[in-house]
């Protein structure tokens, strides 16, 4: 229970509901239990010849009212309980939404999303079984259980009351003993389907390797190899449940039989009324279900808490970068920016991405970072939009430390256009948009155009309006990034980052984009970071990167006078070149 006490905000708010649900379930539950009584006066009275045409219509009557009352009251109850909880799943969900998109970058370097959609799914859905349906079985079971033996007690008789509930602790036992059963099986069925979406989904995903390689066969054998198991799955949780109702019916059977032969005996000898004797009975079928709910009840609320408890340890982790309270607002950014001995490395290695690196851009500069795979381009743009912590010197943008400016207002201004040029299943319109609060139909054409692929856009019979992903067309890789780019340049950034971002684009097309971003970036710091020489060669200055360390600063000319690293690495990609046009 300790676990569900962040919720304590949350049933404040909805006390109302709850009490108010609470009530209505225990007037199902009175009503239910005058069902017995209006049986025992109605028996008596018809064996003793007591009862006259109309009063049987009466009798009739009252059996009708009370069905109306149990299923208006039914209705009622399931508002307010199940409704609340339905409540609480929603904000509990939200809530996780957010705080996991406020968790920085390494958390889910270290977790996996298939994990945390569980966490999404299946653990806020235990909390709200627990907190709806299991709130109102567990008050269901006690109230119903305590009424029904008290009445059988009081107006029957204690000792046949207590032969027919000889049977009643086994089946509780029983039903517990095979909820776990049943919820180990349930569980294992889960697991089976979900490595089963996992492989449909990877199938279908990497469909055009399946294909090239001729794997069709392969991938059906992996996927009926995956099936078999759920329906292995599915079949013990059948047989179980197969076993679980004959065996509850046969142990509650037990007490009928008892109230049978000993109550029978009783009526017989005048000891209780027939009417006593229907009553009972009535009585002892309202006490099986509380008897099957406290089993299920306790495995519900048991499951419910330990998923409040993984929910609370996601809910407890702070996101290792915020803004410290003297953190400022910088609001016009003029671009300068400034690495002052920075190393780093990345949280869990023990190597260092970037070692000592100290580098000066003046406001409206541009600068290339090139270097061999892994040389730590990526990580100097990382570093600057702060998504990693930098402990180890200092990066300073216009005079101040980055640690020092609003989250937002750092990100805000600057644009950066990732390696994956990642794009959402929806128009490319919103794609482009994604950064900023509006944009109108000519500021999206626009950046489109400067980033040379509003032609493109056009050749879509939906134009702007074409679904990118899933659900529509499939972009090239280099339309990708040049929608990525027109993404970054909307945001009209102080600062701009292209990491590997014209890379799957020709040369004639990489050189268009440059012109067109020229008269852009006039006003803009720009980081260009590249493979390719003819990305960065026009820069104002081209840092050469090797093991997370600067090797060569200079310009392009520069650069090949010094016949270094660069130098090398010009001449190879000139090679590259002749060999591709002959
Ligand atoms: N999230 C991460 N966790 C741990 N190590 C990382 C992480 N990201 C990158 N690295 C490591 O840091 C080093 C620098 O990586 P970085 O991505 O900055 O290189 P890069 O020069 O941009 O490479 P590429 O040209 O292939 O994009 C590499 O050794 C890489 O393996």
């Amino acid at each position: 229970m300790r676990n569900f006490r962040v919720l304590k905000d949350f049933f404040i708010r909805n006390k109302w509901y709850y009490f108010f649900g609470i009530v209505w379930l225990l007037l199902v539950d009175i009503l239910q239990l005058l069902v017995p009584e209006i049986l025992r006066r109605f028996t008596d009275q018809l064996q003793a010849n007591l009862l006259s045409a109309s009063e049987i219509l009466i009798y009739s009557l009252y059996i009708v009212a009370i069905g109306f009352g149990i299923a208006l009251f039914r209705f009622l109850w399931r508002i307010f309980i199940i409704g609340t909880s339905r409540r609480l799943e929603y904000e509990l969900r939200n809530k996780l939404f957010s705080h996991l998109l406020d968790l920085s970058t390494n958390y889910y370097t270290h977790h996996k999303t298939g994990d945390l959609m569980a966490h999404a799914t299946n653990d806020i859905n235990a909390v709200r079984m627990a907190l709806g349906p299991g709130i109102v079985m567990l008050t269901d079971a006690i109230f119903i259980t305590v009424i029904a033996i008290a009445m059988m007690v009081l107006t029957t008789d204690w000792k046949l009351t207590l032969l027919a509930l000889i049977p009643l602790p086994f089946l509780a036992f029983t039903i517990s003993k095979f909820g776990k059963v049943i919820n180990k099986r349930f569980k294992a069925v889960q697991e089976a389907f979900s490595v089963l979406t996992d492989t449909v989904q990877e199938s279908f995903s990497g469909i055009r390797v399946v294909k090239s390689f001729l794997q069709e066969d392969a991938e059906i054998k992996k996927f009926s190899k995956k099936n078999t198991l759920v329906y292995e799955k599915n079949m013990k949780l059948v047989k179980l449940y197969g076993m679980f109702f004959p065996l509850v019916h046969f142990v509650s059977a037990i007490s009928f039989l008892i109230v049978i032969g000993y109550g029978g005996t009783l009526v017989i000898y005048g000891d209780i009324s027939l009417g006593d004797f229907i009553a009972f009975e009535a009585y002892l079928a309202l006490l099986v279900w509380p008897m099957m709910a406290i089993g299920w009840v306790i495995n519900v609320l048991q499951r419910g808490s330990a998923s409040m408890e993984r929910l609370n340890r996601i809910f407890n982790e702070n996101p290792e970068i915020v803004d410290a309270e003297d953190t400022k607002e910088l609001p016009a950014m003029k671009g300068e920016i400034s690495f002052e001995k920075v190393s780093f490395k990345y949280p869990g290695s023990n190597e260092y991405a970037i070692k000592d690196f100290s580098l000066h851009i003046a406001s409206g500069k541009s600068i290339g970072l090139i270097g061999r795979t892994g040389s730590g381009k990526s990580t100097i743009a990382t570093l600057l939009l702060r998504l990693y912590p930098v402990h180890e010197g200092t990066i300073e943008i216009d005079g101040h430390d980055i640690n020092k400016i609003k989250l937002k207002s750092l990100r805000h201004q600057i644009g950066y256009v990732d390696q994956d040029s990642f794009l959402f299943s929806t128009t490319i319109a919103e794609n482009i948009a994604f950064g900023v609060d509006e944009a109108t139909a000519e500021e999206i054409k626009g950046v489109a155009k400067i980033a040379e692929v509003h032609d493109n856009i056009m050749d879509f019979p939906q134009g702007y309006q074409t679904y990118v992903g899933e659900r529509g067309v499939t972009l090239s890789g280099g339309q990708k990034q040049r929608v990525s780019i027109a993404r970054a340049l909307i945001k009209k950034p102080k600062i701009l980052i292209l990491d590997d971002s014209l890379s799957a684009v020709d040369t004639d097309t990489e050189e268009k984009i440059l012109g067109a971003l020229k008269g852009d970036l006039r006003d803009k710091t720009s980081i260009i970071i590249a493979h390719r020489i003819s990305t960065i060669k026009d820069c104002d200055e081209i840092i050469v990167l090797d093991e997370g360390r600067i090797v060569e600063q200079g310009t392009h000319n520069q650069l090949l006078s010094n016949q270094k690293l660069y130098y090398d690495i010009y001449q190879k990609q000139l090679l590259e070149e002749r060999i591709a046009k002959d």
